[in-house]
């Protein structure tokens, strides 16, 4: 970026307070303690519950097993076991079912018992497998004019489908971008004319669909719809019930662990300016991955989290730009030794950073791959670099392009950072190829890191106390208005998504572990769909997010 030319009106270097300190108001942590109190006493899993646990585990997979590959009743029982959050019980027994369903697609997609459900679903089942399945099969939906056939409006829950359906297409997939437009019209007009629960599914569906649901959310949200459905399968909802719990008191012990890490940093009194956002911070780490054996990973994630939260601060907000071009010298060095030479309220954060990352070299020399440690450092160092040229850009009032600015707003989005230290806490299955890979920011990870930034900066603009897509966009195409950025940006958002849906698909070029890698990614990218799809959640996190936090670490199920 050239940061040289005419001085933008919110330039700092304009009003001249590029040695000031400011501060914005936010408001304090929503949780304070809470969570210190679900320690081992709370959260350990008794006894009972692991046998019951485990009966119910066998019942469901003696149902997977006893269900024929080729009933239509199979894709319904893997579509329910998915959305209910238990899938990861039995990835190999799914996977072998849904091979022999990609095996006979079309055959099975021309037969005459598939209605428009069932087609859609199989679709979607496969392509989130990560088979290439043609979007051929919804032709046969369309009358002679070319549009989705009328008798398909009264139906509900095909339209739930095909539209669940539509979220995984990829580039050039016209009939689909058709489909999305119809389900979409046909669900919103359905809204005023269906009963209670089913217009709730309607609108959930609408805000978030399966595609973007953070997994633990989507477990607690699709366990009460369960519930209301009366043909429901009572093993499988109880094991679901009781899976959660389990996992939930986990999480919450080990929120509580993080916490007393928290609070003995002291960040309140010795940063007050900065966001006090320790338990969004692990939300985010626990919508990265949920499962147990993922413990240290969550913990790791969550530290380096509200060290990016507290740098973001001192950047956008806080620092003068001589502060910022010490701190970056400093990252750059990445040595104990430099804290003397930082402005005091920077010695102790800088010294906390240092920490978390010793801790996570620690952790991966316990597996014997510390020598790998140095690929979260250097993430570490990109992001505080793409910190400090956006902050420099500021200063200078330089509005760039849209293209100049995602540059640098791709790896400020965090997914880079947070991808390698996601890697860092996977124990013995993670590899060199794996941070290589994340090193070269792949075009799937570009995708998420869109979705991330540009989400962001739409919740951002006219909060922000930095350049945003929004001004770039208007900027460079004079007399846009903020609707025709929001909607053109909108579209930047899609194509990423499709770019990672297309990414996904066999053959990928990830490496080992591919399944995880793939998962890490969409997830960021789905974490920012819950948190930014309307307001900034993260930073306002009093109201939707602290509903969230609630429903999914606070309350448990009620089981049997
Ligand atoms: C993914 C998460 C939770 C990251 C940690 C904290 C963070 C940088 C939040 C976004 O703040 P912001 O809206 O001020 O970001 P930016 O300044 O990059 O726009």
């Amino acid at each position: 970026m050239d940061f040289h030319a005419s001085a933008a009106p919110f330039s700092r270097k304009s009003v001249g307070i590029e040695n000031v300190r400011r501060s914005v108001t936010y408001h304090p942590t929503v949780w304070g303690d809470y969570f210190l109190d679900y320690d081992s006493n709370l959260t350990d899993t008794l006894p009972h519950e692991e046998q019951k646990h485990q009966s119910l585990k066998e019942k469901v997979k003696q149902l997977l097993l006893d269900t024929p590959h080729d009933s239509l009743h199979i894709l319904d029982l893997i579509e329910a076991i998915q959305c209910l959050g238990v899938g990861y019980h039995f990835v190999t027994e799914i996977e072998k079912s849904l091979k022999y369903a990609y095996d006979t697609y079309i055959e099975s997609c021309g037969k005459q018992n598939n209605d428009f459900c069932t087609i859609a679903l199989r679709f979607r089942l496969l392509r989130q497998q990560g088979y290439y399945v043609s979007c051929d099969v919804f032709n046969k939906f369309k009358d002679h004019k070319g549009n989705f056939d009328e008798s398909l409006i009264s139906n509900v829950q095909g339209l739930l489908s095909l539209y669940e359906a539509t979220q995984l297409r990829v580039h050039g997939e016209e009939i689909l971008e058709e489909a999305l437009k119809f389900s979409t019209t046909q669900l919103n007009s359905l809204l005023l004319n269906v009963c209670n629960s089913l217009s709730t599914q309607i609108k959930e569906a609408l805000d978030i669909p399966i595609r973007k649901t953070v997994p633990r959310h989507g477990a607690k949200k699709f366990i009460s719809i369960c519930q209301e459905d009366e043909s429901h399968n009572e093993k499988l909802l109880n094991f679901a019930k009781l899976d959660f719990n389990l996992l939930q008191k986990m999480h919450q012990k080990e929120l509580s662990e993080v916490t007393t890490w928290w609070k003995a940093l002291e960040i309140e009194n010795k940063l007050p300016f900065a966001r006090d956002r320790l338990v969004e911070c692990y939300f985010w780490a626990l919508a990265t991955y949920f499962e147990p054996q993922y413990s240290i990973g969550r913990k790791m994630l969550t530290k380096v989290t509200t060290m990016i939260s507290i740098a973001d601060d001192i950047f956008d907000v806080y620092g003068t730009l001589d502060d910022l071009t010490l701190f970056t010298d400093a990252i750059e060095r990445w040595d104990f030794s430099v804290i003397d030479q930082l402005p005091t309220y920077m010695q102790h954060f800088y010294k906390a950073i240092l920490d978390v990352y010793v801790e996570i070299e620690e952790e991966m020399g316990k597996i014997e791959k510390s020598y790998l440690a140095h690929y979260v450092i250097e993430e570490k160092k990109r992001l505080i670099r793409s910190y400090f040229q956006e902050a420099k850009c500021v200063y200078s009032g330089y509005i760039p392009t849209l293209e100049e600015y995602l540059k640098v707003g791709k790896p400020s989005s965090t997914c880079l950072l947070l991808s390698a230290v996601a890697l860092a806490g996977i124990g013995e299955v993670v590899t060199k190829e794996a941070f290589e890979w994340v090193a070269s920011d792949p075009l799937i990870l570009q995708g998420s890191e869109i979705i991330g930034r540009i989400m962001n900066d739409m919740t951002g603009f006219g909060f922000e106390q930095k350049i945003t897509a929004v001004e770039c966009y208007m900027n460079q195409n004079k007399g846009a208005t903020k609707e025709e950025a929001f909607a053109e940006l909108q579209e930047l958002v899609t194509d990423a998504w499709k770019d990672i849906n297309e990414e996904c698909l066999h053959p990928t070029v990830v490496p080992t572990p591919k399944t995880l890698l793939l998962e890490i990614v969409d997830n960021y990218a789905r974490a920012t769909h819950l948190n930014y799809r309307n307001i900034d959640d993260y930073t306002n996190s009093e109201v939707n997010a602290k509903d969230v936090i609630t429903c999914v670490l606070v309350e448990p199920m009620t089981t049997p």
